[in-house]
């Protein structure tokens, strides 16, 4: 029975992929509308079980004036029948009933739509740019994304389960009371209005509270998760004490939005408890009036009675819910702070797949500031010929990175254009771009994953023998075949811990050569991609580089000089420009930049500019 209500839906299937809407009420709304039909149930079972449960009560005081107009010797031939088929119904029927609403709630609405919700987001963001990831802490993002579930969860489900069966409750009560007379539900319905100005006067401030305190929480864990991520940094420099201060304002402030929050809760019940009172008084003491003045019954009394004070009890209820759902609106404002953000980089509209037959890379004026007024790059054209090899040099900050990333669509370029054999790279899919392009990168990091899944990244469908190779091939095989963990893994079974931490920067370097070897794209893009070898592993796999960029058209960032000096054209860039361009030997006869680098560079590094340190601040 509970997989046919949790299967009702499904949670991951497909859905329209665009931005979530920025509000809160659009956003619940596209994620309750593939519910509509059911939702429509639940309301009706909802409806039901409310009306049920008042008719329950008032049934009580119509069997005790039964028994007492009728007496003991003739309560049970006169309405023995009836008294069989009221038990029969709260035996059977109620149950199935409460069940059937119950399991539609619990089974059908909570246990799918937090799944969907997480997933959603999930999905979303993994679609943002580069620049997104870099602008936030990994951390706040994922409390974000974990928070969103529960949040959009909760609040239908205390939307459905509290608002709905409240009113339907309330309704009910008021239908029953004014059966009997008029003037018993007179109060009732002045209490409805008191409790909704209270309600409504009070909830947004929890809303607000919420929402505050949700921003402290992901303020926490986007610290704790920084410290936690950047460990070494923070053992190397002893900062400790620091991280510990930078983590505890944020503790400290989070704990003063919740004791907020707290005193909002405790004001309300006082509140709530005066508001209370009056409808006991308000409801009970007119009935005992009217009884005086033999208007209503004893049993009408009595069923009176049971229905305030059973209303008394749900208040304490629905205010806990209403709070809850203005609670969980404000973590969903919170976490829409990211969601809502609408890709950077996206492709357009039916866009093709690249197809790379020759391999010619075409940069025309590129220019891309970050956002800023000046940096990165300026106005910078190059053409790189099918299977052409180019060595990309220059200062740090020079702008190689920026290029290399802009051919990957890491951003969108600001001006100018990039293609790829006649085709713009913004004009066919992310996809199909980055797959025909291997790179790799200086802080090659790896997943959290073991080493044969991390090699597989470059073509999943490779077979072990292909991934041997490629690890052969990069001068790696050697070292994973002595790899071993603590879960008693070995060679390529071991798990590399998260970003690779547990392998050194070389073995990690040789791994993801690997992945690029396997996944053989047409265009190889090499940034520092030996800078964490030693001398005698990068000459090793020097060799096998340039094997490997047979056909391929490449481009190498490199500091080490020797490392591209046979490449056909070696380009330094300076500033943000091109500044000069040609064969090692040209550049050499040339003098420049490129010359000096050469000269100057004695332990196999380009000498650092004073100028660096400013843009490398920018
Ligand atoms: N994500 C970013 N946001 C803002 N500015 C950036 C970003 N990345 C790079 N820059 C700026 O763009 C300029 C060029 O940086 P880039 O990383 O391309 O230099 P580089 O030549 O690759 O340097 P290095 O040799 O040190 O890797 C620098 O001034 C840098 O501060």
């Amino acid at each position: 029975m509970f997989r046919f209500f949790e299967n009702l839906v499904d949670p991951f299937a497909p859905f329209p992929e665009r931005t979530p809407p920025g509000r809160l009420w659009p956003f619940l709304w596209s994620h309750l509308r593939g519910y509509r039909k059911l939702l429509i149930v639940m309301a009706c079972t909802g409806l039901v079980v409310a009306f049920m449960e008042t008719g329950l009560i008032f049934y009580s005081g119509r069997i005790f004036d039964l028994m007492t107009d009728a007496g003991p010797d003739a309560f049970w031939s006169l309405h023995g029948l009836e008294v069989l088929v009221a038990t029969l119904f709260i035996l059977f029927l109620r149950p199935i009933l409460h069940t059937l609403n119950m399991a539609l709630l619990n089974q059908t609405l909570a246990g799918n739509l937090q799944a969907e919700a997480r997933w959603r987001a999930h999905k979303h963001l993994l679609g943002q740019s580069v620049s997104f990831f870099q602008n936030d802490f990994a951390g706040r993002l994922a409390n974000r994304v974990m928070q969103i579930g529960p949040a959009v969860e909760d609040a239908s489900f205390m939307a459905m389960e509290g608002i709905w069966y409240a009113t339907a409750y309330v309704l009910g009560a008021l239908m029953i009371l004014s059966g009997i007379d008029w003037r018993l539900a007179l109060p009732l319905a002045v209490w409805v209005v008191l409790y909704i100005g209270f309600v409504r006067r009070v909830a947004p401030r929890v809303g607000e509270a919420s929402e505050r305190l949700s921003r402290g929480r992901s303020a926490v864990t986007g610290r704790v998760v920084d410290a936690y991520t950047n460990m070494d940094t923070v053992k190397l420099f002893a900062h400790g004490a620091r991280e510990e201060a930078y983590a505890l304002s944020a503790m400290k402030r989070l704990r003063l939005r919740f004791l907020r929050f707290m005193r909002l809760m405790t004001t309300m019940s006082l509140g709530l408890q005066l508001l209370n009172g009056l409808l006991i008084v308000g409801v009970v003491g007119p009935g005992i009036w009217l009884w005086h003045a033999g208007t209503v019954t004893v049993g009408d009394v009595a069923a009176a009675s049971a229905l305030t004070l059973r209303l008394n009890g749900m208040t304490g209820w629905i205010m806990w819910v209403t709070i809850r759902l203005f609670e969980h609106a404000g973590v969903i404002r919170e976490s829409l702070d990211s969601l809502k953000q609408p890709h950077g980089v996206v492709d357009a509209p039916g866009a093709p797949e690249l197809a790379v037959p020759r391999g010619e890379i075409r940069f025309d004026a590129v220019s891309h500031h970050y956002g800023k007024a000046r940096g990165g790059l300026d106005r910078v054209s190059l053409t790189i010929a099918p299977g052409e090899k180019i060595g990309l040099v220059g200062r740090s900050g020079a702008g190689k990175s920026t290029l290399v990333n802009l051919l990957m669509r890491f951003h969108d370029v600001e001006g100018g254009r990039i293609e790829i054999d006649g085709q713009a790279i913004d004009g066919v899919t992310q996809d199909s771009l980055r797959r025909r392009i291997g790179m790799v990168t200086q802080d090659s990091s790896l997943l959290h994953r073991s080493v044969r899944e991390n090699i597989l990244y470059g073509r999943p469908g490779a077979s072990m023998e292909e991934v041997i190779a490629a690890a052969k091939r990069a001068e790696a095989h050697g070292f994973i075949t002595t790899l071993r963990d603590r879960q008693g893994r070995s060679g390529y079974d071991v798990q590399v811990g998260e970003r690779g931490v547990k392998l050194s920067g070389g073995q990690r370097q040789r791994i993801a050569l690997a992945r690029v070897i396997l996944k053989d794209a047409p265009v190889l893009v090499l940034d520092e991609a030996t800078s964490a070898l030693d001398s005698e592993v990068e000459a090793a796999i020097q060799d096998t580089l340039y094997r490997v960029m047979q056909g391929k058209t490449v481009i190498a960032i490199a500091h080490r000089l020797s490392t591209i000096a046979q490449m056909d054209r070696i380009v330094v860039m300076d500033g943000g420009h091109i500044a000069e361009q040609g064969s090692h030997a040209e550049l050499l006869a040339r003098g420049g930049l490129y010359a000096g680098f050469w000269a100057r560079q004695s332990g196999g590094f380009i000498g650092l500019d004073p100028a660096e340190g400013v843009d490398a601040a920018e």
